[in-house]
């Protein structure tokens, strides 16, 4: 019997997914497998009986992926799973930014008991006047499961859009429109656009990308989109740049005590994945991650270890290995089963960085095995799935 814990609420279609052979505790220690949403991890010791980590969701800087490498603890995400509910609220924010909708909107709540206000409404509607969206040039950063969904839906809305991403994967570059102008440098962007929304992971190098000096390059009352992580935007420089008027306004998924309440700051609770559909599909996929690896040792979509995939687990034992990525390895592994004369049935070996992962198939309970694989330098974590 597996068991699993829920760091953050879990959609239910997705727990449904967990077989008989799976339970659902409350106490982290006895875990197998942990479910998490946003919830920071950094600061949690994980128990050894801890496998997987799956995150329901796409961001996984709240989870100490290095750490859970080192213990032998495969973290998964969700990829793509939540993007269409991002792509939405990215479109919805760059209609709140052209159009005073949200002041508008207040007004009239403040007027709501006013008998005549049908009629002032008519005088008064020129204060919310605003922009409209086609002919815009739209920049997006990060051209990955959403910013292509962006890029391609803001060209159905007219806007002539820049694409910047200099390691988009292949999948990525089929999906996206052909009348996407493939921007070279982010420099061009930051020049070239009325509205810059950024869709890049939150990395050391991506951190704080946008700041005094990138804002200085783009044209004045830009208008910038961040749903994708608060520390890619430098907060007291946004603050300063939406003050004096150079940025018109900053739509941003991320409230922060900074930001919040700033004049031209449109502030969201962190609603970009908070639908219905993308909760159910991240939970899905991530319950069908995390069940793949404890029963078949497949790891599919991991952010700290290869993919690795020998189908449904056979009759006889599967032994899985993590191990650190360095020379004979795999050398040791196949000597200590010819040596107790145990014969392999099938065998994959992947790498990822500085860590690799081997699956190992044998006729038989491979007795013994795990406390001996366990010895080898370099092995991380062994298990023998029955
Ligand atoms: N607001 C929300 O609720 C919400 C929901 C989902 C994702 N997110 C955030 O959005 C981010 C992107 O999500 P996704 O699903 O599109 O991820 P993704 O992995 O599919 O795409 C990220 C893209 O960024 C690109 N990239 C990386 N570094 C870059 C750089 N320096 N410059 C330009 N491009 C760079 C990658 O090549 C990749 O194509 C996530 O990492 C997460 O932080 C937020
Ligand atoms: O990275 C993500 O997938 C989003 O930020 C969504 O986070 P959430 O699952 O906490 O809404």
């Amino acid at each position: 019997m597996y068991k699993y814990n829920c760091l953050n609420p879990i959609a239910q279609i997705g727990l449904e997914k967990f077989d008989e052979n799976f339970v659902k505790t409350e106490n982290i220690g006895e875990a197998d497998a942990i479910l998490v949403r946003s919830a920071g991890m950094h600061d949690m010791e994980f128990s050894s009986n801890l496998k997987v980590i799956a995150r329901a969701g796409a961001g996984v800087n709240n989870i100490p992926l290095e750490k859970c490498a080192e213990q032998g603890i495969v973290v998964f995400n969700t990829p793509g799973a939540n993007a269409n509910g991002v792509k939405e609220l990215v479109i919805a924010g760059m209609l709140l930014a052209a159009r005073d909708i949200i002041g508008g909107i207040n007004w009239v709540q403040e007027n709501e008991e006013d008998g005549d206000i049908a009629k002032i409404t008519e005088k008064k509607k020129k204060v919310f006047a605003g922009t409209e969206l086609e002919g815009k040039k739209l920049g997006v950063i990060g051209l990955g499961a959403i910013g292509v969904m962006v890029a391609n839906t803001a060209t159905h809305l007219g806007m002539e859009v820049y694409g910047y991403d200099p390691y988009v994967s292949v999948d990525s570059a089929w999906r996206l429109s052909g009348c996407i102008h493939h921007a070279k440098t982010v420099d061009e962007i930051y020049k070239e656009c009325d509205y810059i929304t950024i869709h890049v992971p939150a990395l050391e190098d991506t951190k704080g990308m946008i700041n005094r000096d990138s804002i200085s390059l783009m044209k004045k009352n830009v208008v910038i989109l961040n749903f994708a992580r608060d520390l890619l935007v430098n907060g007291e420089d946004m603050v300063d740049a939406l003050v004096s008027g150079r940025v018109k306004c900053y739509v941003t998924d991320f409230p922060t005590h900074e930001i919040a309440g700033v004049k031209g700051a449109i502030v969201i609770p962190h609603l970009g994945a908070s639908t219905e559909e993308s909760e159910d599909n991240c939970a899905k996929m991530a319950v069908r991650e995390a069940v793949d690896y404890l029963k078949n040792g497949n790891i599919t979509n991991s952010v700290n270890y290869p993919d690795c995939d020998m189908g449904v687990k056979g009759e006889g034992a599967r032994i899985t290995i993590l191990h650190r990525n360095i020379p004979n390895m795999l050398g040791q592994f196949t000597a200590f089963f010819a040596k107790a004369g145990m014969n392999i049935s099938l065998m994959a070996n992947k790498s990822k960085k500085e860590y690799a992962y081997t699956m190992i198939d044998v006729e038989g309970a491979a007795e013994g095995a795990e406390d001996a694989i366990a010895q080898i330098e370099g092995v991380l974590k062994v298990r023998i799935i029955l």
